[in-house]
């Protein structure tokens, strides 16, 4: 009987690749730049080299992205996935003809031969999908599942040989964030690559991807753009357009009390940008903050970065509240987990804040759990430093709003910040 995702075939082994072992990035010629060369090892197994260059051979990517991809019947894609807990296998997903997408594992038995049912086994995984295709056996009875077209990996689907690592330019919450040479047919460009490490969980990847497949929406200016996600081995990689100014929170800690009034202003005028770009997709970024403004060019453009926590729901329950930014939080995430439009626009007042203080932390003195209670229990709000120009120290009241109705839109409030910048 074929075996689709969660009912593994019984006595049979899976095509495993290995969990994924932790690996230290080096620089190579070649580009990928793994030291730990183990674990491809064991996706050679399974993974060889006319699988791993196969068009339709799309790596780790999850499910959620494999889905989008099938647009008809018979579209097909082959990916990595896991299994069991910590068990890679390389499985078929395709959509069936009542417009569901299975996912099939693809299993191996001890003489080396590939299969989905018992019934029908192959030397190779090329073998097997060839057969499937050219003689449009379903893959199982009960789905009716057929091959038909294999689809090609997305644009943003990118080789790990086309990334060389340069150096790191910080920590991010699953791996470090490196900067790097990005090799591809528009020639070669400087990149940052946010990696994964080997050993995360299913979860942490599914967490990881979806920054990518959220950030892979946006496109303006004072947003950092996604080029494409690496997926085929470990790490796994975000690559994105590099930022080499930094986050705006060390920038402003380190050049704030010297900086021209006009360039705060530009700051908090651009990041508002973006943030109203976002608002019109309607995405509730949840993490407004001067760490996440990242700064670009010789001109230290302002763009938004870190969709990490981001969503689309028009709102948010989120009852974890685990590892949150307490500080940028608004009273009724504090309260009852609520996030919306209108508690990134809290978080935007907050970043205001952050911008004209040279990049202090909110709430000076205050720990995390007094501030909290400061906010939620004595409607508690800081004091604007003291040279925040006065209209932008009003606006940013504004959006301190105990209700988040009377909080403004970004873009409402997007026309003045402009012009304050344009003084
Ligand atoms: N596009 C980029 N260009 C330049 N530097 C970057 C870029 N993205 C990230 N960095 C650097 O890497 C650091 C970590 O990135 P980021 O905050 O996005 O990671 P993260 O996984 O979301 O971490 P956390 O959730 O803890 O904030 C940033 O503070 C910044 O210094």
């Amino acid at each position: 009987m074929a075996s689709t995702i969660g009912e593994p075939g019984k006595g049979s082994k899976s095509t495993q690749s290995g969990q994924s072992g932790a690996k230290k990035l080096k620089k190579t010629k070649e580009g990928t730049s793994v030291e730990d060369k183990n674990e491809t090892k064991d996706d050679e197994g399974s993974i060889t080299d006319d699988i791993r260059n196969a068009d339709f051979y799309h790596g780790l990517i999850p499910k959620t992205d494999a889905e989008a991809l099938l647009k008809k019947e018979g579209d097909f894609v082959l990916r990595k996935t896991e299994h069991n807990s910590g068990v890679i296998v390389l499985c078929i997903s395709v959509r069936t003809e009542a417009d569901k997408v299975k996912h099939f594992v693809i299993n191996t038995d001890a003489s080396k031969s590939y299969f989905i049912d018992a019934a029908h086994k192959e030397t190779s995984v090329s073998n097997l999908i060839n057969f499937y295709k050219s003689t449009k056996t379903p893959l199982s009875v009960a789905s009716n599942a057929k091959l038909k077209k294999a689809i090609e990996r997305p644009p943003w689907g990118i080789n790990h040989d086309a990334i060389f690592i340069i150096k790191k330019l910080g920590q991010g919450a699953f791996g470090e964030v490196y900067l790097a040479e990005y090799v591809s047919e528009k020639g070669r460009e400087k990149v940052a690559v946010k990696t994964m490490k080997g050993e995360a969980s299913r979860d942490a990847r599914n967490k990881f991807l979806k920054e990518a497949r959220m950030m892979r929406k946006y496109d303006h200016k004072n947003v950092v753009k996604i080029l494409g996600v690496a997926v085929h081995e470990h790490p796994l990689m975000i690559v994105m357009e590099c930022c080499e100014g930094g986050a705006m929170c060390s920038y402003l800690k380190k050049n704030g009390k010297t900086m021209p009034m006009k360039e705060k202003n530009r700051f908090v005028a651009e990041a508002a940008e973006g943030l109203a770009y976002l608002e019109k997709q309607q995405c509730i970024h949840r993490d407004i903050a001067a760490r996440n403004c990242l700064l670009s060019g010789k001109n230290n453009i302002v763009k938004i970065s870190d969709f990490g926590m981001s969503d689309d729901k028009a709102i948010l329950h989120d009852d974890t509240l685990e590892k949150v930014p307490v500080k940028w939080l608004a009273p009724e995430t504090l309260q009852d987990r609520i996030y919306s439009l209108k508690s990134d626009v809290w978080a935007f007042g907050v970043l205001v804040w952050e911008i004209y203080s040279n990049g202090a932390e909110p709430y000076p003195g205050l720990t995390r759990l007094q501030t909290r209670a400061k906010i939620v229990l004595t409607d508690y709000r800081m004091k604007m430093p003291d040279d925040t120009p006065g209209d932008m120290a009003k606006i940013a009241l504004q959006c301190w709003d105990k209700v988040p109705d009377k909080r403004p839109a970004i873009s409402a409030i997007l026309p003045d910040l402009k012009k304050l910048a344009d003084k």
